[in-house]
């Protein structure tokens, strides 16, 4: 049987090999990730999903998902969110923990949420999927894991992502979730 294609565009690595552990037993079907680049436009989750997927689709005219993801503290207000990545960058793990110094049990309650945008000649879809938790107190990581993965702590556990196995993490996490949802859509789309 001849493998539908399906461009991923992304330049995070991580996300690519979590993407290739969740959708390792999707049938009739290749995901290739690319590193194509697409404006991030300001906004939520959704609106920097649909818009740059819509880009790209117009661009390479082939199937095609992004995925936008972020990291929500609650005591925060939802920082950083869609800035994850920027703070990531600059004020890292540590300023985040410099943050929450003061704040505990419940005040530490935050999420990742990874918002899937997928493009084919049938138009858009956004798959969605959310993971629980808490901030920790100090930054916790057996060399697993990437960003706030070493400060994150998944409702159910005492680990970190980043004291989990990558599979681990990803059974759980808020990528499996979203992809989850892609997987079943397009494999019902399979002739
Ligand atoms: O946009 P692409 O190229 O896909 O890669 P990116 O790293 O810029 O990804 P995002 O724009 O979606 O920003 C998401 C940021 O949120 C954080 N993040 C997302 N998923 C994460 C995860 O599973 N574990 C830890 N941090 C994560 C991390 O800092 C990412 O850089
Ligand atoms: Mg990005």
């Amino acid at each position: 049987m001849n493998m539908m294609e399906i461009y991923f565009a992304t330049g995070n690595s991580n996300k690519v090999k979590e993407a290739e552990i969740i959708l390792k037993d999707l049938k009739g079907i290749k995901i290739k990730a690319i590193n194509l680049p697409y404006p991030e436009i300001q906004g939520t989750l959704e609106e920097v999903s649909e818009f740059g997927v819509k880009y790209l689709y117009s661009k390479i005219k082939k199937p095609v998902f992004v995925e936008d993801s972020g990291f929500f503290i609650e005591v925060l207000k939802g920082f950083p969110g869609t800035y994850s990545r920027y703070v990531q960058e600059t004020i890292g793990n540590e300023g985040i923990l410099k943050l929450m110094e003061g704040f505990k049990g419940e005040e530490r309650r935050a999420y990742f949420k990874s918002v899937v945008g997928y493009c084919d000649e049938d138009g858009i879809k956004l798959f969605k999927g959310i993971v629980r938790g808490n901030v920790s107190h100090e930054i916790r990581d057996k060399g697993h894991g990437f960003a706030y993965d070493s400060i994150f702590i998944p409702e159910g556990e005492n680990r970190t992502f980043a004291e989990m196995t990558r599979e681990e993490k990803s059974r759980i996490s808020h990528r499996r979730k979203a992809l989850e949802k892609f997987k079943e859509y397009i494999e019902k789309k399979l002739p």
